[in-house]
């Protein structure tokens, strides 16, 4: 479980969370949805500790971030885009490193298997096109095993079957019980996968636990109705 208390943020006079708190069940995939530039990467920097927290409470299964800081790492998985990737490593290695620090039991070969990556797996990723690194990103957060994961808009750049088989992935890590965040701009995929949806604005967040509704309504209702 992840608990958020009292979590506010601004870049010198940008505020972009005002006093926010919540939780993360376990086997739940929450989506974190908002216009380009609202805050969404910022509140997953926040959340691993990337940016500072101050007053607030970050804590992953009662541990918390700032009182026991590499313990609460080991929990967590977070790695921003796949543009953090190391162009000159291949897929495997990403996915063998990541393997030994959070000292995770899951078979490599097997999940480079379950994503369909055999063939470009020993490539290096500078040689790999957009949705190929993602894939690569995707892995690496399937071997970590990590409790929670802190994904940022996993489906870009991906093809129809692609965010099928993403969609399958992340419902599979329900399955284990693992707690996930996955900021999005599809509002089908979040439709089809996510248990509650954040939608962030004026530095809150509105929490819709999802019922099936049309979350591309539910976001015009939010966000697009005022623009027009
Ligand atoms: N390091 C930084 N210094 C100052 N301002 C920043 C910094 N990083 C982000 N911002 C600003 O904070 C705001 C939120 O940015 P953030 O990247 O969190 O948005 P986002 O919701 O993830 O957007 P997108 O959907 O485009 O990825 C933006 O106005 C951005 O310009």
């Amino acid at each position: 479980m992840l608990a958020v208390s009292g979590l506010t943020f601004a870049f010198k006079r940008k505020p972009i969370l005002a006093d926010v708190s919540f939780t993360l069940a376990d086997g739940q995939i929450t989506g974190l949805v908002a216009p380009n530039g609202t805050g969404k990467t910022t509140l997953l920097r926040l959340l691993c500790g990337l940016l500072p927290i101050s007053q607030a409470h970050v804590l992953v299964n009662g541990i918390d971030q700032q009182q026991k800081h590499t313990q609460f790492l080991k929990q967590l998985f977070f790695l921003e885009s796949s543009s953090n990737l190391y162009p000159d490593l291949t897929v495997q290695d990403h996915l063998r490193y990541v393997k030994r620090v959070w000292q995770s039991p899951v078979d490599i070969g097997e999940t480079v298997a379950s994503l369909g990556m055999q063939s470009y797996a020993k490539t290096r990723i500078k040689r790999l096109s957009l949705g190929m690194k993602q894939h690569a990103l995707l892995a690496m957060y399937i071997v970590s095993n990590a409790q929670t994961m802190l994904i940022d808009e996993p489906l870009n750049g991906l093809d129809p079957s692609s965010i099928q088989q993403f969609e399958a992935m992340f419902r599979q890590l329900r399955e284990e019980g693992k707690t996930l965040l996955v900021s999005s701009h599809q509002m089908d995929s979040v439709g089809r996968v996510c248990d509650q949806v954040f939608f962030l604005k004026n530095q809150k967040l509105d929490v819709l636990p999802n019922d099936g509704q049309d979350m591309m309504a539910e976001y015009t209702k939010r966000f697009l109705t005022e623009a027009s």
